[in-house]
C-alpha cells in the first residue's frame, strides 16, 4: 500500500466487479439509444476506460474538463469549463461519466448546462457518491459505491494531481494535505 495511504477503502477487485456490473446494466438501458458518454476529465478517465469496454452496444464518447478543486480538498464552488465538447448534443442521450460526487456543485452545474443544449436525456453515472458533504439537491442515476466523508485518491482521483495511478481507492493520510 502506498506510504501516503491510511487505508484501502475499495480494492482493485471490488472496483472491477462493480464497474462490470454497471456496464452490463447500462448496455440494457441504452441498448438502442447510441448514447454519448461524456468523460469528466481528469478523474473519471480510468472509470470511463473500464466502463465503456463493458458496454456491448453502439456508443460514442466525448470529454469535458471543468475546474472546481484544483489543489484543494474542498470545492471552490466556482465551476469553470476548461475544455468543452467537440460536437452538438442536441437530441442525444447523454451519460455523464464521473469519478466522484461530493458537494455536487460540479455536476449540478454540468447537468443544467447540458440540459440547456437540448439533449434528449442527461443522466449521471459516478464511481463514488459521497452524500454526507452534498451542498445541492443532486443524486446520481447510477453509482458504484457510496463512501463516507473522507478524502480519497486513486483510480483517477487525485490530491494536487498525485495518486491518480493507484489501482485502488484509498484514504489519504491527513498529514499529507494538512
Ligand atoms: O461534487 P464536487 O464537490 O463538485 O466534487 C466532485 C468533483 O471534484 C473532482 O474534480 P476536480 O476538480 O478535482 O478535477 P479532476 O477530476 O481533474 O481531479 C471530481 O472529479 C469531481 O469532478
Ligand atoms: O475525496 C475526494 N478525492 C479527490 N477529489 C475529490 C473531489 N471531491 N472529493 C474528492
Ligand atoms: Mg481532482
Amino acid at each position: 500500500m502506498h506510504q501516503d495511504i491510511k487505508e484501502i477503502l475499495i480494492s482493485e477487485e471490488q472496483i472491477k466487479e462493480k464497474v462490470a456490473e454497471l456496464g452490463k446494466r447500462l448496455s440494457e438501458v441504452y441498448k438502442d439509444l447510441n448514447p454519448l458518454c461524456i468523460c469528466v476529465l481528469k478523474g473519471a478517465v480510468p472509470f470511463m476506460a473500464d466502463l465503456i469496454r463493458k458496454m456491448e452496444i453502439p456508443m460514442e464518447m466525448d470529454f469535458m474538463a471543468v475546474s472546481s478543486y484544483g489543489n484543494a480538498t474542498t470545492s471552490s464552488g466556482v465551476v469553470r469549463i476548461l475544455k468543452d465538447l467537440e460536437a452538438s448534443i442536441e437530441g442525444r442521450h447523454v451519460l455523464i461519466v464521473e469519478d466522484i460526487i461530493d458537494s455536487g456543485l460540479t455536476l449540478s452545474y454540468l447537468v443544467e448546462m447540458l440540459k440547456g443544449r437540448n439533449a434528449a436525456s442527461v443522466k449521471i453515472a459516478t464511481l463514488l457518491d459521497k452524500p454526507d458533504r452534498r451542498k445541492v439537491d443532486l443524486s446520481p442515476d447510477y453509482s458504484c459505491f457510496t463512501i463516507p466523508d473522507a478524502f480519497v485518491v486513486g483510480y483517477g482521483l487525485d490530491f494536487a494531481e498525485k495518486y491518480r495511478n493507484l489501482p485502488y481507492i484509498g484514504v489519504l493520510k491527513e498529514e499529507v494535505y494538512q
